[in-house]
């Protein structure tokens, strides 16, 4: 009893806090704590949700992509390929090339393709749906079919060393201060370059990963059609020869893309820009260059479910790495291929010079115009030339043009860009030239799918070591910067007619319907 009525009076007694009793101090402690705890509960509930609705807001970005076999792989006869005759019928031309053997067997191919097909199998161990593109331009047109599941690998696990909580499942959300830091407030002398659409800055994580962040730009109807374009396109896709993107940032009206960081700059660099100052890709870099991006676009055309047509394939968007693997870059103008749909009708954009004739012509659009594109490349990595060179004689100027009539005039070995060191051998020559022809067939049909494209360039042989790197000039991502380049879209009527030169490189809307 009277230790209850001590405990009474204790409660009652003032404290040194404002003099208040101590069963009011106790009361208010009890009370601070509980807030405390709610208040910790609330912010915990916003920022799920806030996380939850982020995404949502982009319609849960597909994790599609699920690797079918390389369909009708046996079938490919790679004979097929070069008739045995000692010219070929090329766009109503006699070509006066000797065919030489091929050297890569059936089975060689379909060996190689299930090694691939398996790789990217494990690689891309996911399941989930796929998206529909309408053939439209418009980014409304892509709707999610079912909310994808996916089953994250050592390839497309969270970087380490970055929040669990910014994983979306295939890469990264970046806050833009996170990308801030990165890149050094955005610092002029981080620019990489400038595309069409957006400046890419080099950066390094917080976890110490290097990476090119490509800051859209603002209010472009297009640009915000390429950023999501673009994460549809490769957010989930994982191949060797095939840029990763690690994830990207969205806040009020930024948009940004963060790339691994790829070193080694570019291909239109190495061919015509600041690289080619310094030294020459040897024939052997260009065609591992060449055969990297090939196997690239055969898995996006053939393995992956709906197929992806890149429709900007142009040396600048090859980047290449200090071992020299192309990496295709630039997704904005991608477009998606449903099953059994042989076309698409679009807007015809690209770059001049590269864009597939009967595509620029009606719109339509599917592989086969990657084929085509992929074809003008090759030749301008045989030749060193520009696609469409204004500089050059009215008969050069267009560089399919002049090679089918150089190789008419049985004057293919004629072509070789002079700048290499050494030059091909006759075969090898022969082989990368009939390649290309194929590759821009007047006739989309005709032209080989890039599975047998990847056939056709495979000679199986590797680079020797002291042709890896072509002297002095390795691009490291903390030193030398990739020339810098201004916005350079042109449209197909800013064409010069005659004299003046179009900036280099050309871009993107290559003509509207
Ligand atoms: N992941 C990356 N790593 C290193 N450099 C990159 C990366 N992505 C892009 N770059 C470089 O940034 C520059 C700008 O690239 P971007 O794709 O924006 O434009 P582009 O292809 O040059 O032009 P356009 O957008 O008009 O086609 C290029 O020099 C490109 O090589």
């Amino acid at each position: 009893m009277s230790s209850n009525s001590t405990l009474t009076e204790s409660l009652h007694e003032k404290t040194i806090v404002f003099g208040l009793k101590l069963w009011v101090v106790i009361g208010i402690a009890v009370g601070a704590s509980l807030l405390g705890i709610l208040l910790i509960l609330v912010i915990c509930l916003t920022i799920q949700t806030w996380i939850r609705r982020s995404r949502r807001a982009f319609k849960e970005l597909p994790m599609t992509q699920i690797p079918s076999a390389f369909k009708d792989i046996t079938e490919v006869r790679v004979a097929d390929q070069f008739s045995p005759n000692d010219y070929v019928v090329h766009d109503g031309l006699l070509l006066a090339i000797e065919n030489g053997p091929v050297e890569s067997t059936d089975k060689d191919a379909v060996q190689s393709a299930q090694e691939d097909n398996s790789r990217h199998r494990e690689e891309n161990n996911l399941s989930g749906s796929l998206v529909h593109t309408d053939g439209c331009d418009g980014i409304q047109s892509v709707s999610v079919c079912e909310q994808p599941s996916v089953h994250a690998t050592a390839d497309s696990a969270p970087l380490d060393g970055l929040p669990e909580f910014s994983y979306l499942g295939w890469g990264h959300w970046f806050t833009l201060r996170d990308l801030d830091v990165a890149t050094d407030h955005f610092a002029k002398d981080n620019v990489i370059g400038e595309g069409g659409y957006g400046v890419v800055y080099r950066g390094r994580l917080s976890n110490g990963t290097p990476v090119a962040v490509k800051k859209i730009l603002n209010n472009l109807g297009q640009a915000e059609r390429e950023f999501r374009v673009e994460v549809e396109a490769i957010g989930n896709v994982r191949h060797k020869n095939l840029v990763r993107l690690l994830g990207y940032c969205v806040e009020g009206t930024q948009r940004m893309l963060v790339y691994e960081f790829v070193n080694n700059g570019n291909l239109e660099s190495w061919l015509h820009g600041e690289l080619s100052q310094y030294s020459s890709l040897t024939w052997l870099a260009r065609m591992k260059v060449l055969l990297g991006t090939a196997k690239a676009l055969a898995y996006l055309h053939e393995a992956l479910e709906p197929k992806v047509v890149h429709r900007d394939i142009k040396a600048s968007n090859i980047l290449i790495d200090d071992e020299f693997n192309a990496k295709i870059s630039d997704f904005g103008l991608a477009k998606m291929l449903g099953a059994g749909k042989s076309h698409i009708a679009t807007r015809v954009m690209g770059t001049f010079g590269y864009v597939a004739p009967e595509y620029a012509n009606s719109g339509l659009l599917n592989e086969k115009s990657d084929v085509y594109s992929f074809g003008v490349l090759l030749l301008e990595v045989i030749t060193g030339r520009d696609p469409i060179d204004y500089d050059r004689p009215p008969s050069e100027v267009n560089l399919v043009d002049w090679l089918k009539l150089m190789v008419a005039n049985r004057r293919s070995d004629e072509v070789v860009d002079p700048h290499l060191e050494r030059r091909p051998s006759t075969k090898e020559l022969k082989r990368a030239l009939l390649t290309a022809l194929r590759c821009i067939d007047l006739n989309a049909e005709k032209r080989p799918r890039m599975d047998q494209v990847v056939r056709m360039l495979d000679s199986s042989e590797t680079i020797p070591q002291e042709e890896r790197r072509p002297r002095q000039n390795r691009i490291s991502e903390n030193t030398e910067t990739v020339p810098l380049r201004g916005k350079n879209s042109i449209e197909k009527s800013d064409a010069p007619e005659h004299e003046e030169r179009p900036p280099r490189p050309k871009s993107r809307p290559f003509s509207s319907k």
